[in-house]
């Protein structure tokens, strides 16, 4: 998958591609490392370092008015990967209220590529660092070729050190650094021998780097963990400290190192380019510093339209069948009035189209709730652990206690404060056929007392519950328009069904899965057609107006049952997480077979 739609939106080559043939008519030395490909195109053989090298010198001068000179044995920078780097520092310092900022570039490489694209867009001035005699010295000359001396400067270093060596007997102040340490350990993992799967296809691209540049002692984990050790010495001299990381698996052990060093400001982000992806990691001890947003991050997470729910170990040591769970949902379904279409299924997998004409989820709420009130209607009596009466009254701890533990939200549980209401038994029993038990809801409900916590919820929960309270203050015939508006689009969401599945951007077992529920016609089809046929074979028709419509596919993995829910259509996405949330808590619920 080319992951171009993600490179910085700025990035120069996002929309606008290097021109082959364009850069061949004028530039013979690239003329020479073109081949066409099966269909006839113009194309470049990546995997040899001579075109990589031809095409980087000739972007420079084509696009940059840059004569640089690439010895053969040294890493090629590849210049569309760079800029996105160069724009994440954009983006940083953008609201610093200053335009001419002075940074470093910590193992420049041969060309200063860092600092040669950066000051092309920006009135920055850099220091360059350098280990390897070699690259300082191409450095040195190709600085000196393009004239740009004045705004760069490289220095020689030892390679014990990263900044404090630097920088570390200097006053200057610095408002970044960036870095592209040496990603690997040693010559196997250079290699992609270690940390390459088998399964994954060869690499469309050769590394160029020479040992020196690819290769340090611990890879780039210890590079990082190093420039972090010294930043934390050298603390604001540099106001925001960077890297790229070459690895995904770096960023969590690093973010770890972060915190231990009680460095809390600090961001991650992903750079793009054709299929490689790197990492940025950035950290600060200025507390008003602000980090953008991933982009990619983002759109990931809104775009994940499947959520799945392995049945814990336990369960699945009772040698359950996915049939056993199957009959368990229909038996949800209905309390909760939900239709439920049988799709394909084998001894493995079942699957389900289930649709929801209204929210009964939060219906059911709203009538514990209300029992809930007639309940502290009667005297009750509430004390708070310090033996205090809380300042809530006992029906709003029970509401929100009931809220937050069955509307199973995400909802950010923060300052718990425990409350302990005394209920009358024969409430209490109303109460406990209702509940939703479970370890997720953390609520405990006895024949004679209801432990009730009253949390702050997180702002999804507020927000949700303020647009039901809207809604129930709503005038029933604007409801009913609003509903049926809603409910066209749900028809038009659907039949983008396919598309919605797609973009949902699986991994792993979620892309198994959803492998088998695209190959189900059966699930798929929603036309008028196909409902009729299935009334007239005797089957139930779902609702043609809904709030939730998803695919449901319960299914063996591994030791265990897992089931996943697929997003269809509906009033919103937050109904399905309400959903899994139910069937979370009632097979928590349920008896041991
Ligand atoms: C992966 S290369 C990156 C080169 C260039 N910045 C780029 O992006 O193409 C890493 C560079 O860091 C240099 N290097 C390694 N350790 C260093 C250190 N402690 N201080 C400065 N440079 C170092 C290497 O010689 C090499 O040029």
């Amino acid at each position: 998958m080319s992951l171009n739609k993600f490179m910085h939106p700025r990035n120069r080559y996002k929309c606008k591609r290097p021109d082959f043939d364009a850069l061949a008519k004028k530039y013979p030395e690239f003329q020479q490392h073109i081949i066409e490909n099966e269909k006839g195109k113009p194309v470049l053989d990546f995997k040899n370092p001579d075109a990589v090298r031809v095409l980087t010198t000739c972007l420079l001068q084509e696009d940059y008015g840059l004569k640089i000179d690439l010895p053969p044995d040294r890493l090629v920078p590849t210049i569309p990967l760079r800029l996105n780097y160069i724009h994440w520092m954009e983006d940083i310092t953008n609201d610093w209220g200053k335009k001419e900022l002075f940074a470093i570039d910590i193992g420049t490489g041969v060309c200063c590529v860092y600092p040669i694209l950066a000051i092309s867009g920006n009135p920055w001035r850099f220091l360059a660092t350098e280990a390897d005699d070699m690259n300082f010295s191409y450095a040195v000359k190709n600085l000196e070729a393009n004239k740009l001396t004045d705004r760069i400067k490289v220095v020689k270093v030892s390679e014990n050190t990263i900044l404090e060596g630097v920088i570390g007997n200097t006053e200057e102040a610095y408002d970044f650094c960036m870095c592209n340490p040496p990603f690997f350990a040693d010559h196997f993992e250079a290699q992609g021998l270690v940390s390459r799967t088998p399964s994954r296809p060869d690499a469309k691209t050769m590394s160029t780097a020479s040992p020196q540049e690819g290769i340090v002692q611990g890879g780039e984990i210890a590079f990082v963990r190093k420039m972090i050790d010294e930043s934390n010495f050298l603390q604001d001299r540099v106001r925001v400290y960077s890297t790229m990381l070459g690895k995904k698996a770096s960023l969590a052990p690093l973010k770890e190192i972060l915190r231990r060093n009680k460095i809390e400001n600090f961001a991650s982000t992903e750079f793009c380019q054709g299929k490689t992806m790197r990492w940025g990691l950035a950290w600060t001890f200025d507390k008003t510093v602000k980090f953008p947003r991933s982009e990619f991050s983002q759109s990931k997470k809104e775009g994940k339209k499947s959520l799945v729910h392995v049945i814990p170990t336990e369960m699945g040591e009772r040698r359950e069948r996915v049939s056993d769970l199957v009959s368990f949902f229909k038996q949800v379904f209905s309390e909760f009035k939900i239709h439920c279409r049988e799709g394909k299924q084998s001894g493995y997998f079942s699957l389900l189209t289930i649709t929801a004409a209204e929210n009964t989820w939060v219906h059911s709420r709203r009538k514990r709730r209300q029992m809930m009130r007639e309940t502290t209607a009667a005297p009750t009596t509430a004390t708070t652990d310090s033996g205090e009466t809380p300042s809530h009254t006992a029906s709003e701890t029970a509401a929100t206690h009931s809220n937050t533990a069955e509307e199973g939200m995400t909802a950010e549980v923060s300052a718990a404060k425990a409350v302990k209401v005394s209920i009358p038994s024969e409430k209490s029993d109303r109460l406990c056929e209702n509940d939703v038990q479970g370890k997720d809801t953390q609520n405990t409900v006895t024949r004679t007392e209801v432990t009730a916590t009253v949390s702050e919820v997180g702002e999804n929960t507020r927000k949700s519950k303020r647009k039901a309270d809207n809604e129930r203050s709503e005038p029933s015939e604007e409801l009913a328009a609003k509903r049926a508006k809603r409910s066209t689009k749900n028809q038009q969401d659907l039949s983008k069904g396919a598309k919605t599945t797609e973009d949902a951007t699986p991994t792993g077992e979620d892309e198994k899965s959803c492998a088998v529920m695209q190959s189900s016609s059966e699930a798929e089809d929603h036309s008028p057609e196909k409902e009729e046929a299935c009334e007239a074979k005797g089957k139930d028709r779902p609702p043609a107006q809904f709030v939730l419509k998803c695919h449901m596919c319960v299914r063996v993995q591994d030791a265990d049952l897992a089931v996943e829910l697929t997003w269809l259509g509906g009033e919103n996405i937050q109904l399905m997480h309400q959903l899994m949330q139910i069937f979370k808590n009632k097979l928590a619920a349920r008896k041991p077979a």
